[in-house]
């Protein structure tokens, strides 16, 4: 099935952030905020355009992506991920992780083995704050890579500040009272940036569901901001037709944001978490060859999480009495292990 973009299908809204950081003019932060929270309510995707992060730092990030993946493989296995789910940090090869929605229920070997059938073509490599040491960061050796750890370390804090905004904005766009409700849950050290490499592959594996780029699932964070560079190929479900996808066309240097489970169940589902995949570039001119392969495609997921010991207890202005909260609270550690550890 391929990604449906006819004229009734689901349209991902565009938020133009340019006048969040005109703090004094709060009715067009308030408008923005607004415009937020409805589209994370009616999609669960969203652009964000004019966001804080400048146009060279989006390019030197997508150079430095390059530059990793075409490391030789020896090279790459400096920094390699290390074995299980509970540390996800540095290198993956080609096969290595697979993406699931697939919960775990404990005995779970058979279940992986069988969801490894498919394979995904892609590699990654997992980056988090160097503080954060029950997830300790796997970097690349700097005479290896010179300037690549120090790129990315800014760049994961880069991020961040963007990430403060959008988590702003949500709480305003709640009604939430303080504006740093969702932000104090947060520290900033569990987040993670993941750089992508989706492999050539031939067209016609993906369409026999030989291999996969990157299966259907929803995201585990709270929030998540993706970049992606020109191949295109993301596909979001669309809402109201479960089961078919709409392209999340590529706009140059705009934000993909959108909801994680754990922001879903912290705002009592009033915030959606959608189902997403990355498929089949939808045009043609992303092929080459006689086999149809397809260009090697690039993006960088940002997971924003809270710290593993918070709580995910609804949020106040979610519930009422008509509508109390539907979701036991939940640590963020413990919502991890539950989705992660059939990753790896
Ligand atoms: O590569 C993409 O465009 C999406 C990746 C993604 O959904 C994920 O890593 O969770
Ligand atoms: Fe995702």
């Amino acid at each position: 099935m391929s990604a449906e973009d006819g004229p009734a299908s689901m349209k991902i809204p565009i938020v133009d952030f340019s006048s969040w950081n005109n703090t004094q003019d709060k009715t067009a932060r308030l408008r923005t905020a607004k415009e937020l929270v409805k589209a994370c309510q009616t999609v669960g995707f969203v652009y964000i355009i004019n966001h804080s992060l400048p146009e060279p730092v989006l390019d030197e990030a997508f150079e430095w992506t390059r530059r990793v993946f075409k490391l030789p493989m020896e090279d790459k296995m400096k920094a390699p991920h290390p074995p299980g789910w509970e540390v996800h940090r540095g290198y993956s090869w080609p096969g290595l992780e697979k993406v699931t929605q697939t919960i775990s229920t404990g005995d779970d070997e058979e279940t992986k083995k069988k969801l490894r059938e498919v394979p995904d073509v892609k590699e990654s490599y997992d980056i988090g704050s160097d503080v954060f040491t029950s997830q300790p960061n796997q970097w690349i050796p700097d005479e290896v890579l010179p300037g690549f750890r120090a790129f990315m370390t800014k760049f994961y804090w880069d991020c961040w500040k963007v990430g403060e905004d959008i988590l702003r904005a949500l709480a305003i766009g709640l009604n939430l009272e303080d504006e740093s409700y969702l932000i104090k849950k947060h520290s900033g050290h569990g987040n993670q940036l993941r750089l992508l490499s989706y492999l050539p592959v031939p067209a016609e594996d993906l369409e026999q569901e030989r291999a996969s780029r990157c299966p259907a699932h929803t995201d585990w964070s709270s929030v998540t901001m993706l970049f992606q560079d020109d191949c295109g190929g993301l596909e979001v479900e669309d809402v109201s037709r479960p089961g078919t996808f709409v392209s999340a066309t590529p706009i140059k240097n705009a934000i993909v944001m959108n909801v994680g489970d754990l922001l879903q169940r912290w705002s009592n589902d009033r915030l959606r978490s959608t189902s997403h995949r990355v498929r089949l570039p939808p045009l043609a001119d992303r092929y080459e060859g006689p086999n149809r392969m397809t260009r090697q495609r690039f993006s960088i997921p940002y997971f924003m999480s809270p710290d593993p010991d918070s709580v995910i207890d609804c949020i106040p202005s979610c519930m009422s009495e008509k509508e109390p909260a539907k979701y036991k609270p939940i640590t963020q550690a413990g919502y991890n292990k539950m989705r992660a550890s059939m990753h790896y």
